[in-house]
């Protein structure tokens, strides 16, 4: 039977998560690979007028038409490798989706992070969706509604396991914002990739 996608009970927005998508050796080998071939790379940001590295490494890969700009910069994304394919083409089948590039997180331990985010970046269009892949290290992933006063926030946490696959889709990106947070080097002391598939709306010319 094909896997399917647990639904997580969530007003406006609609998150799906499949905790085994890759068996064992696959998680094993594909980790490996992904360690070892990408091309990753620490990324300066401007904030503020101020040059921030993030607390994390990054690629991106994609078709070479998806062009994504974000901080003002214009981002080329590297060509597919078989690898990269083979993982993007089990994602669009359980997932029913088609995705034209991917966003690579090297968490290398606990220290690296990401902050409080939605993905909606105009390349993406209106509700965009966005797949989310995990070999290696176990991470939480929160959710926060942008909505309600601190207070009454709605927070969920899901912690993607190795092999894991996220679903984000329909209004998420509006009312949801999403973060990896810190944790403490005694409770994740390893490495942790992640995989975000989405789509590149192509501009019109
Ligand atoms: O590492 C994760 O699970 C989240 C990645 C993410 O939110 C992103 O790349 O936009
Ligand atoms: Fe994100």
């Amino acid at each position: 039977m094909a896997p399917r996608f647990h639904w997580l009970t969530l007003p406006d927005g609609e998150v799906g998560y499949l905790s085994q998508l890759f068996n064992l050796s696959e998680q094993q080998a594909y980790f490996q690979f992904l360690m070892n071939s990408v091309d990753w790379q620490y990324e300066t940001l401007s904030l503020f007028g101020k040059q921030v590295v993030v607390p994390r490494k990054v690629a991106w890969y994609g078709d070479s038409e998806a062009v994504y700009a974000y901080s003002g910069v214009l981002h080329q994304p590297l060509p597919w490798t078989a690898e990269l394919t083979k993982i993007k083409q089990k994602v669009e089948h359980v997932c029913g989706e088609h995705f034209n590039s991917v966003l690579l997180n090297l968490y290398q331990n606990g220290a690296d992070y990401m902050g409080w985010h939605s993905d909606d970046e105009p390349e993406l269009g209106d509700d965009p969706v966005i797949a989310s892949v995990s070999f290696g290290a176990s991470r939480d992933f929160k959710l926060r509604h942008k909505k309600y006063r601190k207070s009454q926030q709605p927070v969920v946490t899901q912690t993607l396991i190795s092999g894991s696959c996220l679903l984000m889709k329909g209004a998420t990106q509006r009312y949801w914002q999403h973060s990896v947070p810190k944790r403490s080097l005694n409770k994740v002391s390893e490495p942790r990739v992640n995989l975000t598939f989405r789509l590149v709306k192509l501009a019109e010319i």
